[in-house]
């Protein structure tokens, strides 16, 4: 008998959902991009209705009799708050990549209290995490903390908002890996966390339950799909893409290129602690086993090529970036630092702000575009340099996936910066493809972790071809940009 998985990719920038066969082939592919609001300077919200409406209706495009179960993964940290009730939500989803909590951040950091969040968390205190967004959303939407402490209402991030309003109000869950970002989840024990809560006055009974990453979450209201359907796998997008991408190994790794950019390696069942400021997650929990990972957060990648086009006009869709970065020779010694949200791994700096450098009069519109795609490859040599300095095993090759690394350019030129070999897979949707794999887990589709690996094929594989020399200069020009937009620091 044939089967089929749907799995929703709710991104930041567009919601989606792919049908998979039994193979893990993409069959079909629905997806909107839909509004970014930004109503202040580094705030950034989404509309959590238009979150629901475009995921339903991409769901329906997909789903066919075949389907056997649903899985889920989505943007992370991004939170809410809604009504139990009625579950309307009670103001626009706080995205990760806001910044107004910066200074939550820093009062809590001057009274001591970073060490705690480290070692329950494996998180930094920066703005980026869910805890002080709802909290902010607690203490500013009126009414909220009083009806909170009545228990009429629920938070989650966006997978549990999914989730609740896929099940008609039924479940409230989340898993360990969107628990483990939103700062309040010991990442130890798996639990909600006394301490957590109380510095950062979130009431218990707002949250979800916290579930492994494959196993049933739920079943879909009749009265959306015409029959209920097991929701049966759950994680955030860049644990989802480390399972597409078959990394289950500890010492493996994958770079993901969507709004931001997430390299994760793999650490197998030891939370290693990064003295480089980088990030102890929990990778996945499947059959009872845990694996955790270390992890570099870029907040801006492909969002630099959306600026390029919507803010900019340099051009007319992401894809182009690519012919007009073969165009030119070089980038005429132009440096963009894509601080636009701040700074990320390793240097969280929240008040960086973007830089360009090296503009002379005969620079182009050309030669910024090609220096917005190599900003992406500069960051990731970053977080590779980090991930070395903690003493960790960086492996041969780095795995990639993403809107943005379809750009085969920027493939190239980030095996040239890493001085390491590139793979590309076969499947495009890898995040997508790691949320059918645990609701294929789960519903026995596939048995179990090594029946995916054999699945994983590398499509391209780009090796470096750079001089030492060209790569050093090139280095040494990003290194000295990136000092001039965090002068603080
Ligand atoms: N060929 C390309 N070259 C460069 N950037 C691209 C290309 N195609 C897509 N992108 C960028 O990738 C991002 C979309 O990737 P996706 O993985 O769908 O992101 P998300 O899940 O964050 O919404 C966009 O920011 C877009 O600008
Ligand atoms: O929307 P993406 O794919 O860039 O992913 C967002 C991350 O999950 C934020 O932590």
């Amino acid at each position: 008998m044939t089967q089929h998985i749907v799995a929703i990719d709710q991104g930041t920038t567009s919601s989606r959902a792919i049908l998979f066969d039994e193979a893990g082939k993409p069959l079909s592919v629905s997806a909107r991009e839909f509004p970014q609001h930004y109503p202040q300077d580094g705030w950034v919200e989404h509309d959590p209705e238009d979150i629901w409406r475009d995921t339903v209706a991409a769901v329906q495009d997909v789903l066919t009799d075949e389907t056997v179960a649903i899985g889920i993964t989505n943007q992370r940290e991004t939170v809410l708050l809604w009504d139990r009730e009625s579950g309307k939500p009670l103001h626009n989803a706080i995205v990760w990549q806001d910044r107004r909590t910066g200074e939550t951040c820093r009062r809590l950091k001057a009274e001591g209290a970073e060490e705690m969040v480290r070692a329950k968390t494996g998180l930094l205190l920066d703005p980026y995490f869910s805890a002080t967004k709802l909290q902010w959303l607690l203490d500013t939407v009126p009414g909220a903390r009083d009806r909170a402490e009545k228990g009429e209402l629920a938070a989650g991030t966006i997978d549990s908002f999914l989730l609740w309003r896929l099940t008609g109000g039924k479940s409230h869950a989340t898993d360990i890996t969107n628990a483990g970002r939103t700062m309040l989840c010991n990442i130890h024990e798996a639990a909600w966390d006394e301490e957590l809560l109380e510095l950062f006055g979130i009431p218990a009974n707002l949250l979800p339950q916290i579930h492994e990453n494959a196993g049933i979450f739920g079943e879909t209201d009749p009265a959306l799909f015409g029959r209920a359907i097991p929701i049966a796998g759950m994680a955030g997008d860049q644990q989802a893409a480390l399972i597409g991408q078959a990394c289950f190994s500890r010492g493996m790794v994958k770079s993901t290129y969507g709004t931001g950019c997430f390299l994760l390696l793999n650490t197998g069942g030891e939370a290693v602690r990064s003295e480089n400021r980088l990030l102890t997650t929990p990778a996945y929990t499947i059959g009872g086993e845990r694996a955790f990972a270390l992890e570099g957060s870029i907040f801006v990648a492909g969002a630099a090529i959306k600026w390029l086009r919507d803010q900019l006009g340099l051009i007319t869709d992401a894809a182009e970036s690519e012919d007009i970065a073969r165009a030119v020779a070089d980038d005429h010694g132009v440096t963009l630092v894509p601080a636009f949200v701040g700074l990320g791994a390793p240097h969280w700096d929240p008040d960086a702000r973007g830089l360009l450098t090296g503009l002379t009069l005969d620079t182009t519109a050309d030669h910024i575009v090609r220096a917005t795609l190599e900003s992406i490859a500069f960051q990731t040599r970053d977080l590779l340099d980090a991930m070395r300095a903690d003493g960790t095993d960086v492996p041969s090759a780095i795995r990639i996936d993403g809107g943005m690394a379809q750009n085969a350019w920027f493939a190239q030129f980030l095996s040239d910066v890493l001085a390491a070999p590139v793979e590309r897979p076969e499947s495009h949707e890898t995040t997508a493809l790691g949320a059918a794999y645990l609701a294929g887990l789960a519903t026995g589709v596939w048995q179990g972790l090594g029946d995916l690996s054999e699945k994983w094929r590398a499509a391209a594989r780009f090796e470096p071809d750079m001089a030492e020399s060209r790569r050093e200069a090139l280095l040494a020009d990003w290194q000295g940009a990136l000092r001039r937009a965090m002068p603080q620091n």
